[in-house]
Formats: C-alpha cells, structure tokens, sequence
C-alpha cells in the first residue's frame, strides 16, 4: 500500500526493530558494510556459503546480494538465497556492482532480475546498463549522472516491478508510476569505498521495517537519512579518512530533523 515517505519515523522503526539483514557482498564492503548497519541500528550478517544462505535468509528480515567481487561458488549463492527470499516473500536487494563492464556479471545479474528483487540500488551507469541489457562504465564506478539515467530508472522500473534507486550527486527512487528526487550527500562520499554498497544494506533495514510494506517510501526514506549523514559528517573531515569516521558517528547520531525537506515528488507518469 502506498504511503508519503516519513524518514524520521522510518528510522526510528528500524532502531526499535534492529532488523536482522543478511548479505552476500563483496569483499571490499564487508566490514565497512557491517559497520554502517551496526551504526544505524540493525543487526548485519555476512555469510556466503551456497550451504548455508537460504537458512541464513530464512532467519533475516532482508537480504542483500552484492556482485562486486564474483567468483562462482558465489554466483551460486547469490542465486540460491536470491531464490529463498523470493520463496518465502522476504524483501531483498540487488546491487549490481559494475554490470556493464563483463559479460560474467550481465549473466548473473540477469539471473538474478529473474528472483524479482524488492529493490534494484545502483550508480547510474549500473542502472542504465541494467536497463539497455547491455555493456557500459569502466569498473565501479559511475560513468553517468543521475538526471540523465532517470527515464532509464523508471522503465527499469517497470520492467522488473523492483523499486529502482539511482545513486549518485543526486538520488532518484522510482517504481515507475512514483518517484522521489534526494536531495544531499557529499562528494567525500565517493572517495571512501564501499559506501555506495553500505547503502544497499541500509535500503535493506529501512525495507525490513517498512510500514504497509511500501518499499519506494522506505527506500526514499533510507536514502534521506544517508545523504543527511554524509553532509553533516563533512563538516567536520578534512578528507577521506576522517570522513569514514565522522559519517560512521553522524549515522549513529543521526535524528529525524528536517529528514523530510531532502526529499521532493517527482511528477508522476
Ligand atoms: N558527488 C556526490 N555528491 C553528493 N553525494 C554523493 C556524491 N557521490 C555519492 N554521494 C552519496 O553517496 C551515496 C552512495 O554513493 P554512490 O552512488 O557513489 O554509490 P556507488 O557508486 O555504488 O559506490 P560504491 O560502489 O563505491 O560503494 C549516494 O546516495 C549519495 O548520498
Ligand atoms: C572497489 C571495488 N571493486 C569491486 S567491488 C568494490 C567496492 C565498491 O563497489
Ligand atoms: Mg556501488
């Protein structure tokens, strides 16, 4: 059911419930990964064993599948968990790290699709080479802006009846007919990896929690809390690293104030 996106109640769920939320992602994110969901107040597990994932999935309130490191046993999991989350009716997200750059990944992120994830989060030239089902960008990271990705967002959108968010200097959030611009953020944010794959986990925990199960307001909700961090925490860095500290402390600090005026309605189609 639709709903206005609140961001402040929104986060405020997510700390009360501390969801538990399960991801395969790659191995540059783990740890910073883990430590952004910790910060905001779910509860992260990290596990990649074809074996064990879809009891792993089982037990979370959300899954997250990451592409950035592949390998094949991966691939498999990636697959496997995608599989009993879409089973079971449990919300999952797909961040399809550098789809554009190898046939390999176009494969599995096409298998992937496949298992209907909740929510697609991706850098514009992720979303724009999910949509064109062919290659483009150089590796991971963003080629394009969001502006110019966003007709391709909202068909994407259409598509795969997944939530699209384009990340970026400029967040959108679509499912096609309704979409919310996202105002903030820093470019410090970019020069720290693995943040954009943070944010997928966050996605995860704000879409665990969602109230009428509406994943386009609970994702324009997480990505509100994300940009207001990443702002508030380069006001105190002097350059990458002590931005990670400071945005980690911002998140953990983060209150609901204001959260709403980041976001703005997009016409709708
Ligand atoms: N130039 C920028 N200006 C403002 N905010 C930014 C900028 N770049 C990134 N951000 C912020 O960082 C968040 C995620 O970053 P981004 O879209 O760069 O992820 P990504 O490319 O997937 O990153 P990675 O793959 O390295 O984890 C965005 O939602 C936004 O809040
Ligand atoms: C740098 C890098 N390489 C593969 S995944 C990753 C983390 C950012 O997506
Ligand atoms: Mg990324």
């Amino acid at each position: 059911m639709p709903s206005e996106p609140n961001p402040g109640a929104d986060l405020a769920r997510v700390r009360d419930t501390a969801p538990l939320i399960h991801n395969i992602t790659n191995l540059v994110a783990m740890t910073p990964m883990a430590n952004v969901l910790l910060a905001l107040g779910a509860s992260p597990a990290m596990g990649h064993a074809r074996e064990e994932v879809a009891d792993l999935t089982a037990l979370a309130g959300a899954l997250t599948v990451n592409i950035g490191t592949p390998s094949p046993h991966w691939a498999e999991a990636m697959a496997e968990a995608a599989a009993a989350a879409e089973a079971s009716g449990t919300p999952w997200v797909l961040d399809p790290v550098a789809v554009g750059a190898t046939p390999y990944r176009r494969r599995i992120a096409g298998e992937l699709l496949a298992r209907r994830p909740t929510v697609i989060r991706g850098n514009a030239s992720e979303i724009r080479s999910l949509a064109a089902e062919q290659g483009s960008g150089r590796g991971v990271d963003s080629t394009e802006s969001t502006r110019a990705v966003a007709e391709e967002a909202r068909r994407l959108a259409e598509q795969t009846g997944s939530v699209v968010a384009v990340t970026g200097e400029a967040d959108l959030v679509t499912d096609g007919p309704r979409a919310f611009w996202v105002h903030g953020g820093h470019p410090l944010m970019a020069r720290v990896t693995a943040l954009g794959c943070a944010l997928t986990g966050v996605v995860a925990a704000f879409v665990a929690t969602a109230e009428d199960d509406d994943a386009l307001a609970a994702t324009a909700s997480a990505l509100a809390c994300y940009a207001a961090a990443g702002e508030r925490a380069a006001e105190h860095a002097c350059g990458p690293g002590s931005f990670a500290g400071h945005f980690l402390d911002t998140l953990y600090g983060l209150t609901g104030e204001g959260l709403e005026a980041r976001l703005q309605a997009a016409a709708p189609r």
